[in-house]
């Protein structure tokens, strides 16, 4: 069946645990209240869509694991995308990346899938949180800044999230350092990523004006030049790109994040919840995400686990498949078989 209407499409961009799923969730929840219709593709770079749990059954979503939308599977982007629309005929679509991507890479894929059929950008929206991004602004030549400041240039929404985790006094601040990198989105405060959605109807109009009009000129999503682009800029990579030089683009492409790597660790049995809380609390600071699906010897239903920035989250589930005890590390250049021995302990009755 044709499209009669282009559908909008939504890139949630963000570092690692900065509150896209969370947004996500909340996003679907007002289109389907207000009898629209959402698709979602997903992509994490576990080998698990821990994510994808968290979306209702009866949302369609496309997955794309086990690597990252930005670089090992961008090709795919643009034709899962194309996919997604003509299978479910959706109202609108949210592209969730891991957090380790560069949306740039994704604007191509959203301008590649337009080619193909009918769909339109309607905003990059990247989710800042608040208590890393102070941490890692005292040291922007890190890579984990560098990477926040391009998801940060590309947006045309910023979510200033987890702002209960920094004081007042320091908000002021840390915006104008965000303004600094982008100086058009609006930015807005949040707490678990709650803002008023009717503010994605009014985005629904369209990215590529707004990088026309941004001074950083991020006009990829047309695939027009990038001459405006100052050399350490996200979108320089594209500009490389576009001029040829893919193999060069390709390794600039990973300079951001080509540190960042996953563990996915599948557990044979239940563990003990106080020795898995120590080991979590043990994790070096070169560990800074995790997440999973975890039972419990000593609990009765399932938990889902989260970790992000030392702050550690356990929610109660009741999954409806037969969904695996699974949990997924990232960080830089962490020792995976340290980790998984570790974790594997943790099946033995006692330490
Ligand atoms: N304190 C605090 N925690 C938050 C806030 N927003 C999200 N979180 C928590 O942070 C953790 C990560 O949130 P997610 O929404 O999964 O983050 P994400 O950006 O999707 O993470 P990745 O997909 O791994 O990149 C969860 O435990 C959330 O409950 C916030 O505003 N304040």
């Amino acid at each position: 069946m044709k499209h009669t209407h282009t559908i909008p499409v939504h890139i949630l961009s963000g570092f690692l645990g900065s509150g896209k799923t969370t947004l996500l969730t909340r996003a679907l929840d007002y289109y389907q209240l207000n009898g629209r219709k959402p698709a979602v593709l997903m992509n994490e770079l576990g080998e698990v869509n821990l994510d994808g749990m968290q979306v209702s059954a009866e949302v369609p979503m496309t997955e794309m694991l086990g690597g990252c939308i930005c670089c090992t599977i961008r090709g795919d982007l643009g034709l899962e995308l194309k996919q997604l629309i003509d299978e479910h005929q959706p109202d609108v679509v949210f592209v969730e990346s891991t957090g380790a991507a560069n949306p740039m890479e994704m604007l191509d894929g959203v301008t590649d899938a337009s080619l193909l059929t009918r769909v339109e950008l309607a905003s990059v929206v990247t989710v800042v949180d608040a208590a890393l991004f102070a941490e890692k602004s005292e040291s922007p030549k890190s890579r984990t800044y560098r990477l926040m400041a391009d998801q940060i240039r590309c947006a045309t929404l910023i979510l200033f999230n987890k702002t209960d985790l920094v004081p007042p006094s320091e908000w002021l601040r840390l915006e104008a350092l965000i303004r600094e990198l982008n100086p058009s989105a609006p930015i807005v405060r949040t707490v678990r990523s709650e803002i008023d959605f009717t503010l994605f109807d009014r985005l629904e109009g369209g990215v590529v004006r707004h990088h026309r009009d941004n001074a950083l000129g991020c006009t990829c999503a047309e695939g027009h030049s990038h001459h405006e682009h100052p050399d350490d800029h996200g979108c320089a990579v594209h500009h490389a790109e576009h001029s040829g030089h893919s193999e060069d683009a390709a390794k600039a492409a990973h300079h951001s994040h080509d540190h960042v790597m996953a563990y996915t660790h599948f557990f044979t049995r239940a563990i003990d919840s106080e020795r898995f809380e120590a080991l979590v609390g043990r994790l070096p600071d070169n560990i800074f995400r995790a997440k999973g699906i975890l039972r419990f010897t000593d609990t009765a239903s399932p938990f889902m686990f989260q970790y992000a920035y030392r702050q550690m989250d356990f929610m109660k589930i009741a999954p409806k498949e037969n969904v695996p005890s699974v949990a997924v590390f990232i960080g830089e250049h962490f020792d995976r078989s340290v980790l998984e021995t570790e974790l594997t302990a943790l099946e033995c009755s006692e330490s």
